[in-house]
């Protein structure tokens, strides 16, 4: 049957599979991301979120099935165009050799430049204190990249993908390694682009507050998809994770708020 495109399809994922010699880790997923939309990826360890990802940024192929972005195969879209529209945060980025902050993000601005420019690089600081700014590492500018703490360097890479002005940004755990106040704030920041996001996330009230869509994955397949509201059932989180929750709406907003039971855990006395 061929692809129907939804007019408001961005990113489109038509029916994916990919398996290890040992394993299927993506089964027959098919959806549609839509232009403006922060969606998010749920599921356990190990359910194939990453992999998804990564046939998603052209970083490996599927066994069968398609994406497309702008309804065009990405197959056919060469890596360099790939990469002026989509930028990707990935886990775990090995920095081959000592870099400061600021030549890190240099990096990000190559893909921009065409060869007949000449490197405005007046032009080129004031992008890259900008985005340093906004991740809070104004101060961190000259520091070597090992050097940071987890947590800074993930808000730096972040940054990074932001100097390309993508129209699609792809984030493997961005919240990994942060604390709670810059979750929050990275999380914000990303949601105030306005560009279309597509991220794995582990935490259920974080999904639920920022995302506008959530995709609920389990051994590979896609058990959910839709708003927050209608993906975070406490029958449908018992179905994927093995535990008991609370679901009721959020006292500050309308999306769901999720609450744990800890049966048998006897709490300290208040
Ligand atoms: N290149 C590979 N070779 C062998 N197995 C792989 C490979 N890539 C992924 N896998 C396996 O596929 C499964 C899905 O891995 P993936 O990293 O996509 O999961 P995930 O949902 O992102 O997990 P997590 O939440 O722990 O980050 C895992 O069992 C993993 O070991």
């Amino acid at each position: 049957m061929p692809t129907k495109f939804q007019s408001n399809s961005h990113m489109e994922v038509n029916h994916l599979s990919w398996a290890t010699s040992s394993k299927k880790v993506l089964d027959d997923l098919s959806f549609t991301i839509e232009r403006g939309d922060f969606v998010g990826i749920l599921g356990p360890n190990g359910v194939g979120k990453s992999s998804l990802l990564r046939c998603m940024y052209k970083y490996m192929s599927p066994d069968s099935g398609k994406v497309f972005l702008n309804n065009q195969n990405i197959d056919s879209i060469s890596h360099r165009e790939f990469a002026s529209k989509v930028a990707v945060v990935l886990q775990h980025t090995h920095v081959g050799f000592s870099m400061t902050a600021r030549q890190l993000l240099a990096t990000g601005l190559i893909n921009q430049q065409k060869w007949w420019q000449r490197i405005d690089h007046n032009a080129e600081k004031v992008e890259i204190d900008r985005v340093l700014s906004l991740v809070d590492l104004t101060d961190k500018a000259e520091q070597v990249f090992e050097s940071l703490s987890g947590g800074e360097q993930q808000r730096l890479l972040i940054a990074r993908a932001l100097l390309q002005k993508p129209e699609i940004l792809l984030l493997d755990e961005p919240t990994n390694h942060l604390d709670v106040g810059y979750q929050v704030e990275i999380l914000k920041l990303i949601k105030s682009l306005d560009i279309t996001v597509v991220a794995s996330i582990h935490d259920l009230n974080l999904a639920s507050a920022f995302c506008d869509k959530l995709l609920l994955l389990r051994e590979g397949k896609l058990i959910k998809h839709g708003t927050p509201a209608q993906v975070l059932t406490p029958a449908s989180i018992e179905n994927i994770y093995g535990i008991k929750t609370e679901v009721d709406r959020h006292p500050k907003g309308t999306h769901p708020r999720v609450t744990y039971h800890f049966d048998g855990v006897r709490h300290a006395a208040v």
